[in-house]
């Protein structure tokens, strides 16, 4: 999968980038709130239809603007495809070779993006919502039905919460009928996010291993905690029971909260460092090189999983970084071979990712310039 080229207009404070990027690295570098971190918001809107940050859509159109457009070339099992993103009046539109996407999957199409950003590099100390958030969009990218299936658990979830809210007055058996939409609908995230764990986490445990400076080891899980000792085998089937019987026993709690209080929306990931809490216990640095070992093996996953290397986007994370750890990744994006996006206020800290074939940009209030190779 290579993006060939990539055209924007009134995203953001963009009013216009139109670039073909480098099959390697692609380096924005400018000084703070110029546009950067918009630039990769366009791709990263492009490839998932998800804002990175935006909790609106209406947010990612340009000040004054109608509509926001993003439009991207790939190549793809060695067919050229072109799709573009609209989004204007609170709505969006996904488009594949200009004509309205047949479906989700039609539009995706195997455009696969792993974004990395300082946010990312917060998460072990963060709360549960932005851990759940980062896993579920590493599920997304390794099995892409994913979309479609949380998007039926978020509806059955609304339903039940809807019908909780109306307290005594609900009918128990039509509840019934939405506990067991929910919670065949919550069994498939269950079975997504661990295939994913199973896949993802003695890959993170190794890279961590090289980059964590300590002896002790990290481990990576997703356990829920009602769903018992035999999480890691239960089928289906199994695991939707489960939902059901807990969805019953704290029937009573969940009619006066007025919501439910059991199933994969309130789920966690664990990380552990030595056997303990790595929210509670890790350094900074350790909390941080724990979500590197991470992302570098969910990069390294999809690659052995799909035989091509996602589209990365990586926003100013090297400030975050120590300089070794910085180096690491510098050095692990230069080996990979992936075509990689970084913004920076400082090319010195991602110089050791570029290569003779790197397209390096400035972004200055909303301009994107291409600079010449000797120049940053
Ligand atoms: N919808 C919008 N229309 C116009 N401008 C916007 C819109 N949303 C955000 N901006 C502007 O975009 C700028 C921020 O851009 P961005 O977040 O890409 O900065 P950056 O270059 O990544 O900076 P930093 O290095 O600080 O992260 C801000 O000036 C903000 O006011």
């Amino acid at each position: 999968m290579r993006l060939l080229s990539l055209q924007v207009q009134d995203f953001r404070n963009l009013p216009a980038v139109q670039l073909a990027p480098s099959p390697h690295s692609t380096i924005a570098v400018g000084q703070n709130g110029q546009g950067k971190t918009n630039l990769l918001e366009a791709l990263y809107f492009l490839a998932t239809l998800k804002p990175l940050r935006a909790g609106r859509l209406s947010e990612l159109v340009r000040w004054g603007s109608q509509a926001a457009r993003v439009t991207g070339r790939f190549l793809l099992k060695g067919a050229e495809r072109e799709i573009s993103v609209e989004v204007g009046g609170g709505t969006r539109q996904a488009l594949v070779d200009g004509k309205k996407a047949a479906s989700l999957e039609d539009y995706f199409g195997g455009v696969s993006v792993v974004a990395f950003t300082p946010d990312d590099l917060e998460v072990i100390k963060g709360g549960p919502d932005a851990r759940r958030a980062f896993l579920d969009r590493a599920v997304f990218n390794r099995f892409p039905a994913f979309l479609k299936e949380s998007r039926e658990y978020a509806r059955a979830l609304k339903n039940r919460n809807r019908l909780l809210r109306e307290g005594a007055t609900v009918d128990a058996a039509y509840l019934d009928a939405y506990d067991e939409t929910l919670a065949r609908a919550g069994a498939r995230l269950y079975a997504r996010r661990r295939a994913l764990m199973a896949e993802l986490a003695p890959r993170a445990q190794a890279t961590f291993a090289s980059i964590g400076r300590t002896a002790d080891p990290a481990v990576y899980g997703y356990h829920p905690a009602h769903l018992g000792a035999d999480f890691a085998h239960a089928d289906e089937a199994a695991l939707a029971s489960a939902l059901r019987e807990a969805l019953s026993a704290r029937l009573r709690r969940d009619l006066d909260r007025g919501f439910t209080s059991v199933g994969p929306h309130v789920d966690d990931v664990s990380v552990t460092l030595g056997g303990r809490s790595a929210r509670a216990y890790a350094s900074q640095g350790q909390q941080r090189a724990l979500v590197l070992g991470w992302k570098i093996a969910e990069i390294e996953n999809l690659e052995a999983a799909m035989g091509f290397l996602p589209l990365l986007l990586l926003d100013d994370v090297s400030s975050e970084l120590d300089p070794e750890r910085n180096a690491y990744l510098m050095g692990y994006l230069a080996r990979s071979g992936a075509q990689v996006f970084l913004t920076t206020t400082d090319a010195g800290l991602v110089r050791a990712a570029a290569a003779s074939d790197s397209l390096w940009l400035t972004v200055h209030a909303g301009q994107v310039a291409t600079e010449s190779p000797s120049q940053p």
